[in-house]
């Protein structure tokens, strides 16, 4: 169990996070924010490259920062920008990770060859990856995250540049390798973790704002989600959600506190969830 306990981070005078507290426990959670709001902040002082101005994280009561190296050996870390060589192949990469991580090289061979069926790479595994698409690349990345079996898993923004095949597969991925360990991933990408997280980390003006199932964040917005019929114009108490074409033409979806006339009342979603609660904020 990871737990986060009032953390808060400042650069200098500003005040990136503040007062966070968290706790982890196996499955996969979706840190979902937009841009700028402090998930890589969080991230890099899950994984130690950041350290907390206040606060502590504790992996079973122990603080990380003390156990050093115990704690980066149960660690998986996909970073942003992951930096591989595109002259290697996936294989090559591997066995070169395996050595810097300690890995002993008759485990390491059997883990690699594990690992490329595992991410469906074994038929490449011998390709240079300077031919391979983005979702090929980030599979190779998650392949090197898992090389230690880490009992925490941690992959920042894993879904970007990968095309709606690729992010389907790589959710259908992460889904099956959370069984028995803790996944935290980044995104500002809702349909990315709608599905696969079992908890939702949102954090808004540099606080926590709910960690929760999608199901009960979801409930928030029961009974204020409406589609209004074409032709319809948004009142300016109605925040515009998104726009769906029908066969009677464009239909708008919407949040209101009191029913709109006309109107056809819908379930919410964690995209609608998502854009109610940073509806002033810059997404
Ligand atoms: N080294 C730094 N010095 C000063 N401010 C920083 C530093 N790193 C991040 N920040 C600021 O802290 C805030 C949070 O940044 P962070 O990168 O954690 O956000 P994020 O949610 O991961 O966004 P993105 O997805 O764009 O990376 C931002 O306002 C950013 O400008």
């Amino acid at each position: 169990m990871l737990s986060v306990e009032h953390v808060t981070k400042r650069y200098g005078k500003f005040t990136a996070l503040e007062d966070i507290s968290l706790t982890f426990e196996n499955g996969v959670y979706g840190l979902l924010a937009p841009n700028g709001a402090g998930k890589t902040t969080l991230i890099k002082m899950l994984t130690t490259l950041l350290f907390p101005t206040e606060g502590k994280i504790l992996w079973k009561g122990r603080d990380i920062l003390e156990m050093d190296g115990d704690y980066r050996g149960l660690l998986g870390y996909l970073p942003q920008e992951f930096g591989y060589y595109k002259n290697y192949s996936p294989r090559k990469f591997l066995r070169y990770m395996a050595v810097l991580q300690g890995v002993e090289r008759k485990t390491a061979e059997e883990r690699i060859d594990e690992l490329l069926e595992l991410v469906s790479l074994s038929e490449v595994k011998d390709k240079k990856m300077k031919q391979f698409s983005g979702g090929m690349i980030q599979r190779v990345g998650i392949a090197q995250a898992m090389l230690n079996d880490p009992k925490l898993l941690i992959l920042d923004e894993p879904t970007a540049g990968l095309d709606p095949k690729e992010r389907v597969r790589f959710r259908n991925l992460i889904h099956n390798l959370s069984h028995d360990r803790i996944v935290i991933l980044s995104t500002h990408i809702v349909s990315d973790i709608e599905t696969i997280a079992s908890q939702i980390v949102m954090i808004r003006d540099h606080r926590l704002y709910c960690c929760d199932t999608p199901a009960h964040i979801c409930a928030l917005l029961r009974g204020k989600i409406f589609e209004l019929p074409e032709g319809s114009v948004p009142a300016e108490d109605q925040l515009l959600l998104s726009e769906r074409q029908s066969e009677s033409g464009t239909c708008l979806r919407i949040a209101a506190e009191t029913p709109p006339a006309g109107a056809v009342k819908a379930d919410p979603n964690l995209e609608d969830t998502f854009l109610y609660i940073y509806r002033d904020d810059r997404v």
